[in-house]
């Protein structure tokens, strides 16, 4: 797994190596020299623009080009001021070095100077902005992210691309679009979520110093992104001395009458996900549509409304059900009234792994009046627990306003503030978004997204059915529930990108995915087992 850390604590990692004795100074250079070692690795870069910023990260980008010209690259680097006149000591020093080195500068080009200068470019280096951008993009960077942009030169951003935030992955409205991203000292989590997706090319990461991995892990770090190979531990099992029961089996309890959909494909993709038994508990009136639909899947009618949802009389049949169950999976379409979050609180106080989805979690944030991390008690329970909000949905179990949670560091934030107040390690808290973490008391995990053709309705819906079907089939077994999470959200993402290469990227739909979570799986477990291919082949 790597680490990812907030920018604050990059920075104190940076002051713990400047204690270590590898100087800001002696940092700037590798720095430097780790961009310009990627610009060579691209091979036949021969003519190199470097745009340079008034910071550090301008500095780096001095170091790389008195690196690239010392190979032998033509090399402009374009800056606002005169080098001599740059405020910062470090960034002048370097840009001094590179001048007498004999770097050509161009300082303060219009528009049309620029863009025929880039049209000589191989590669672009992009280091006008890094950690230490903020706000709207100013001229005159503005303008040049807008002529690098629209240039044909390959672009390598040093650190983070130019008008991204590193650490919400939010980009201004001038953000540069880069080939690759040569980030120092560890990921951060802006690279990887929301624009930061589509606009850092790939990430590599310049650790800098020996240290450095040593100095990073003191700093704790904010979450932990996946490699294929750390899901070994995750995998489902495979046995052959199984029946339908030992397989797994899942209780779905979900659906109303307005929404009886969402139930049904919770349920289809528990079992598509591999659980043997699957039934589903659903309000009386949803429960025709809902057998219409399951084939394979025995569904429950439960006591209802006038609206078809819930009552609280629903309790003992769902409770019954579920002492016979290896999981339960409660929310999807069920619906907020006083029935459901009586129905939510008497599973919550069962002794059977649950997953709580959708309006699951809207009854969970009223049962705790919006704001759980007050309420651990609730749900304390000595079964696993996974909770898997979308944003919106985690904004209301904390108490912050819609909105309130726009960005992977959010998630991460609000989903600790969850996981520290409950402090067991039975709870997991999956905050889902264009990138997903899963967090638990121990340790935050970040698997690799999925295509944005996941953000389609009901596709929460199906990663929920996946969940409770994974937790019923490991229920014996000890594995770091994180990490058993965070291998359902992969399955998920890459069940998207075959549904998309099926159907077309915009014409996803939750029942695509639902169709492809088999295959999905097996090539995952493939990947995770046999990272370089079956073995023999
Ligand atoms: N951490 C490490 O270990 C290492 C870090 N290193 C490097 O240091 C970088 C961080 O350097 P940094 O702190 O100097 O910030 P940086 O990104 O250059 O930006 C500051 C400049 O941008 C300006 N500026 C800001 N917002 C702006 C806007 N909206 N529009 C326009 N301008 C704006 C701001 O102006 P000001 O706001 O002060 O007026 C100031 O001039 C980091 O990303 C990495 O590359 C490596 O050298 C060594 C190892
Ligand atoms: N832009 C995106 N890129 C990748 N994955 C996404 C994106 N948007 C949403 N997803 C994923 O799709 C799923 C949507 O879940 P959710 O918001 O609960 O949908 P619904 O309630 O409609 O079922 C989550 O797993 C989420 O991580
Ligand atoms: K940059």
């Amino acid at each position: 797994m790597q680490p990812v850390l907030n920018i604050d604590d990059v920075k104190r990692v940076e002051v713990a190596l400047t204690r270590e004795g590898v100087s800001v100074s002696e940092l700037m250079h590798r720095a430097g020299l780790a961009a310009a070692q990627e610009v060579l690795e691209l091979g036949e870069m021969d003519n190199v623009v470097v745009l340079a910023g008034m910071g550090n990260n301008g500095g780096d980008g001095w170091v790389a080009a008195e690196a690239l010209r010392a190979q032998g690259a033509n090399v402009t680097v374009v800056s606002p001021v005169e080098p001599d006149a740059l405020p910062g000591d470090l960034p002048r020093q370097v840009a001094q070095s590179a001048v007498r080195a004999g770097a050509s500068v161009l300082v303060g080009p219009s528009r049309d100077e620029l863009d025929d200068l880039l049209a000589t470019a191989d590669v672009a280096l992009d280091c006008m902005l890094g950690t230490g951008f903020h706000g709207e993009v100013r001229a005159p960077f503005d303008i040049w992210i807008e002529c690098l942009n629209a240039s044909t030169a390959r672009v390598v951003s040093v650190d983070v691309p130019s008008g991204l935030s590193a650490q919400t992955g939010l980009a201004a409205e001038a953000c540069v679009v880069a080939d690759m991203t040569v980030t120092m000292l560890a990921l951060k989590p802006g690279l990887l979520t929301d624009d930061g997706r589509d606009v850092c090319g790939a990430i590599v990461v310049a650790p800098l110093a020996e240290q450095t991995d040593r100095l990073v892990v003191d700093e704790d770090p904010v979450a932990w992104r996946t490699d294929l190979a750390d899901y070994l531990e995750a995998l489902l099992p495979r046995t052959s001395a199984v029946d339908k029961f030992s397989r797994g089996s899942v209780l779905v309890v979900g659906g109303s009458r307005r929404y009886p959909g969402a139930a049904i494909m919770a349920a289809l993709a528990a079992a598509r996900m591999g659980a043997g038994y699957v039934t589903l508990a659903t309000p009386a009136s949803a429960a025709a549509v809902a057998q219409a639909h399951l084939l394979e899947i025995p569904v429950v009618p439960l006591p209802e409304d006038a609206d078809g949802t819930l009552t609280a009389d629903a309790r003992d049949v769902v409770c019954k059900l579920a002492e016979r169950s290896s999981a339960v999976l409660v929310g999807p379409g069920l619906r907020v009234s006083g029935g459901t979050c009586a129905v939510v609180s008497a599973l919550l106080g069962m002794d059977v792994p649950l997953v709580v989805d959708a309006d699951g979690l809207n009854c969970l944030a009223r049962l705790t009046n919006g704001a759980l991390p007050q309420y651990p008690e609730i749900i304390r329970r000595s079964a696993p627990l996974v909770i898997t909000p979308h944003r919106g949905e985690l904004a209301r179990l904390v108490g912050r306003p819609a909105g309130g949670v726009s960005s992977l560091s959010d998630q991460l934030d609000a989903a600790r503030d969850i996981v520290w107040a409950d402090g067991g390690s039975e709870l997991v808290v999956v905050g889902k978004g264009t990138a997903t973490c899963c967090v638990s008391v121990e340790r935050a995990v970040l698997p690799k997204p999925g295509p944005a053709a996941l953000a389609t309705a009901g596709s929460g819906d199906v990663l929920a059915g996946m969940m409770a079907s994974a937790i019923a089939q490991r229920s014996e077994a000890d594995v770091d529930p994180a990490l058993l999470a965070a291998y359902v959200c992969e399955v998920h993402a890459y069940a998207g990108t075959l549904a998309a290469e099926r159907r077309g990227s915009r014409a996803v739909m939750a029942s695509d995915i639902i169709d492809v979570v088999g295959v999905a799986s097996d090539a995952v477990d493939a990947h995770v087992a046999y990272p370089d291919g079956p073995a023999g082949e």
